[in-house]
């Protein structure tokens, strides 16, 4: 539910007693969360408990089967989807399958503004060229501009991905299992990159799908963890990152510790 004081246009995900069904399945089930404009979240959840469908709700990738669900203050069904979706910035498994092996990293993150994969024309403008060097530079793989995407580690795939969504200076960024099959040298320089970013107060939101609290990047700051497709908890992460919660989410009984803002947890 809205707050009577909260405005809509403060919001850049919405969602309001959402379900989504598929072919007889729930994949959700009413879903009440809300996303503010200078809010991290971390959406946590074990294998199939509906993050990638929250995810791609608020990606404006899928629609609602019963509540409503506005992203950046448009309502989806009421909405062109393809103006509001080049307004957010989404990096998945799904995305990185698709881009070409012979792509340059420089090219991949450029074309991001031209809304294509890979190089589409001979010359870019060169604050596009600037911006992409920013980028790259920040993310730590400004080396590896020339390189081909079919020749990066997975965890250099992850970060030139990461660039490139952020290429068209997104209101909004969606990060669905960043550091999956990252090594863990490379799951700890992710997290490093994305807690600067989620540090830096000219970024925008972001929500951040992950299995492991391990992987909460320190500046994250809201959680929201689902179970079966729905809420087990939602709000600032110190209140909802507790054993209890994650006990009850991962259904299992957990012990959590807490350590130089990260989270870390075992089996009890
Ligand atoms: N089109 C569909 N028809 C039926 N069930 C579906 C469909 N799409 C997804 N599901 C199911 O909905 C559930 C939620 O899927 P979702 O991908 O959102 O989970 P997830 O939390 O992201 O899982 P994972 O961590 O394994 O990626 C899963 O059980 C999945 O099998």
């Amino acid at each position: 539910m809205i707050e009577p004081t909260q405005d809509l246009d403060d919001l850049v995900v919405h969602m309001s007693g959402v379900g989504v069904r598929r072919g007889g399945s729930t994949l959700l089930a009413d879903l009440h969360w809300s996303v503010e404009l200078d809010e991290r979240w971390v959406v946590l959840g074990a294998n199939g408990a509906g993050k990638t469908t929250v995810l791609r709700l608020a990606a404006a990738e899928l629609h609602p089967t019963t509540g409503t669900v506005h992203v950046l203050s448009e309502q989806l069904g009421r909405t062109d989807v393809f103006e509001l979706r080049p307004r957010i910035g989404f990096t998945s498994a799904a995305l990185a399958a698709r881009v070409p092996a012979e792509e340059t990293v420089r090219d991949l993150v450029i074309s991001a503004g031209y809304a294509v994969l890979g190089r589409w024309r001979e010359t870019y403008d060169a604050m596009d060229t600037e911006r992409a060097g920013e980028l790259l530079a920040a993310l730590g793989i400004k080396h590896l501009a020339e390189r081909t995407f079919g020749t990066l580690s997975e965890g250099e795939r992850k970060r030139t991905l990461i660039a490139r969504s952020l290429m068209t200076d997104p209101e909004m960024l969606l990060l669905d299992e960043p550091a999956a099959g990252l090594d863990l040298g490379g799951r700890e320089d992710l997290v490093a990159r994305l807690s600067e970013l989620a540090l830096d107060p000219e970024a925008p939101a972001m929500v951040l799908v992950t299995h492991h609290v391990e992987e909460i990047p320190p500046g994250f700051t809201h959680a929201l963890l689902l179970a079966d497709g729905r809420s087990v908890a939602s709000g600032l992460i110190e209140d909802v990152i507790t054993a209890e919660n994650l006990s009850r989410t991962f259904g299992q009984d957990l012990l959590l510790e807490r350590s130089g803002g990260r989270f870390f947890a075992r089996r009890r």
